[in-house]
């Protein structure tokens, strides 16, 4: 073990009481950025971010980034940028986190407040955001403080790049990084990421790939206000019941997506990526436990994990404007926006993507005969990003793991996006890590999220630990 991990590990243990304390202030913060009406908690959010930073001696820049584009009322929330340390003898490393979170109400079916840290007697800590993505971002943080505490020199020069509109697709934020990539974030030898999960409980992983993913809303009115289904059912071509028809369309039971020429842009399966899912430790029973039912469609390990990484679906989310409280209200909505998404993967094009979409949804609408209206518009895009995992920047957070966790880490892609990784790696020229901290079990965007205990404090000695390996990593561009 490098002789200053021992003191830095010590000291991670003694404060983290301290650390739960600091995840506790940042779930209480509702910073939902999907939510106009919680703007506010998001810029909050941000500035709670800022003071704990300052307070730990960084260099720290809120920067706007003007208004959101469609909602020319409301502000981004600012990106919280920051520097600590600034010597030209060690590495810098950028790391890249979010400070917003996903919507969650009580009433959806959660056991808890979402916006209350509960600990249980497994030590499970629920909280919206707590493992997407405040645990993590709050894991450098940490990292900071006990390396302080324990007086143990930091390793490297550190950028933060923390934003607040993630999860809705990273408004504003391209355009920022490539504005800084020559500036602000000009100095960074390598970009790391901890915004994403482990396969399973166990076993730690190192992510070199993410899906995209095109985000659609698609809107169908008609009558010029709700309708009275007694009066007016039978009469007029009603919006939902288009809407229906149109979204049945999209994708059959077995996960098919059925809009022509999206399959086919998908990159032929090599022997060589083959050969790659065997070894993964991952089983179908790790699926079930993460997805907390048997309800799977694949049950064989490598087309799961295929059908995760490698394939593209298509999930439909929601419908905005229809009736979804309980009782039983006999209206016909005279609007209603569907709302479904594309995970996009190597080689698709997104602007291939939205051709195809369009002209396939306006084709099946028009086949209804329906005198309603049809609108649909893609609300955002991200790229799919796959890296070589060959690169220093690997091998220090590999040595990290194993260090750790005592294991050596799986290598896996990811389901799920993070649009910007793509921009950084682009805008930078440097090799991007994604190294999670959060396991398969975690529930990210659903109810009852979570990060175990062990998970955050272990993860606060790994972001330590690889920063101190990437130190000792002589730098070779892979
Ligand atoms: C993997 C990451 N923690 C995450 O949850 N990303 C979101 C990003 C997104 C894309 N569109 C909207 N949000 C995700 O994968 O859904
Ligand atoms: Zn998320
Ligand atoms: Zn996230």
């Amino acid at each position: 073990m490098a002789p200053q991990l021992e003191p830095y590990f010590k000291k991670v243990d003694e404060l983290a009481d301290s650390f739960i304390d600091r995840l506790r202030k940042a779930v209480a913060i509702p910073s939902v950025s999907a939510d106009d009406d919680k703007r506010k908690d998001v810029v909050r959010m941000g500035q709670f971010l800022a003071s704990e930073l300052e307070a730990l001696g960084a260099e720290v820049q809120q920067r706007p980034l003007g208004k959101q584009p469609g909602k020319e009322h409301l502000d981004l929330p600012p990106v919280v940028i920051a520097r600590y340390g600034n010597d030209k003898n060690k590495r810098t490393i950028l790391v890249y986190g979010h400070y917003d979170v996903q919507p969650a109400l009580l009433e959806d079916g959660w056991a808890t407040e979402p916006f209350e840290l509960t600990i249980d007697d497994k030590d499970r800590m629920y909280g919206r955001g707590s493992t997407d993505d405040k645990g993590p971002v709050l894991g450098w943080l940490n990292a900071i403080e006990a390396h302080q505490k324990a007086g143990v020199e930091f390793p490297v020069n550190l950028l933060c790049c923390f934003e607040g509109m993630e999860e809705y697709g990273s408004e504003g934020l391209d355009d920022f990084i490539n504005a800084e990539a020559k500036k602000f974030f000009k100095d960074a030898d390598a970009v790391c990421i901890s915004d994403n999960y482990w396969l399973g409980t166990e076993k730690p992983c190192l992510t070199y790939g993410l899906r995209g993913c095109n985000y659609y809303s698609v809107s169908i009115s008609g009558p010029g206000q709700d309708l009275h289904s007694g009066v007016f059912g039978g009469t007029a071509h009603e919006p939902m019941t288009d809407l229906v028809n149109v979204l049945s369309k999209l994708v059959d039971s077995k996960g098919k997506i059925l809009i022509p020429g999206i399959n086919e842009m998908v990159a032929p399966l090599t022997e060589e990526e083959k050969a790659l899912y065997g070894p993964i430790a991952y089983t179908t029973e790790n699926l079930y436990e993460s997805l907390g039912s048997k309800a799977a469609i694949f049950d064989d390990k490598e087309r799961i994990l295929m059908a995760r990484w490698r394939y593209p679906s298509l999930s439909i989310h929601g419908v905005e404007g229809a009736f979804s409280a309980g009782g039983a209200k006999t209206v016909i909505p005279a609007k209603v926006i569907g709302k479904f998404s594309i995970r996009t993967v190597p080689d698709m094009d997104s602007a291939k993507v939205n051709e195809a979409v369009y002209k396939y949804v306006k084709e099946e609408f028009a086949k209804l005969g329906s005198k309603n209206k049809l609108d649909i518009y893609c609300q955002h895009d991200g790229k799919w990003w796959v890296a070589s995992p060959k690169h220093w920047n690997f091998t220090a957070a590999s040595k990290a793991v194993k260090e750790v966790f005592g294991v050596e880490p799986d290598m896996t892609r990811e389901g799920g996006s993070i649009p910007v990784t793509i921009t950084f790696e682009q805008a930078t020229g440097k090799n991007v890590l994604l190294l999670p901290m959060g396991s398969s079990t975690d529930a990210a965007h659903s109810i009852n999220e979570k990060l175990d205990r062990r998970n955050y404090i272990e993860g606060i000695k790994l972001l330590g630990a690889y920063l101190h390996y990437v130190a000792e990593e002589p730098i070779v561009e892979a």
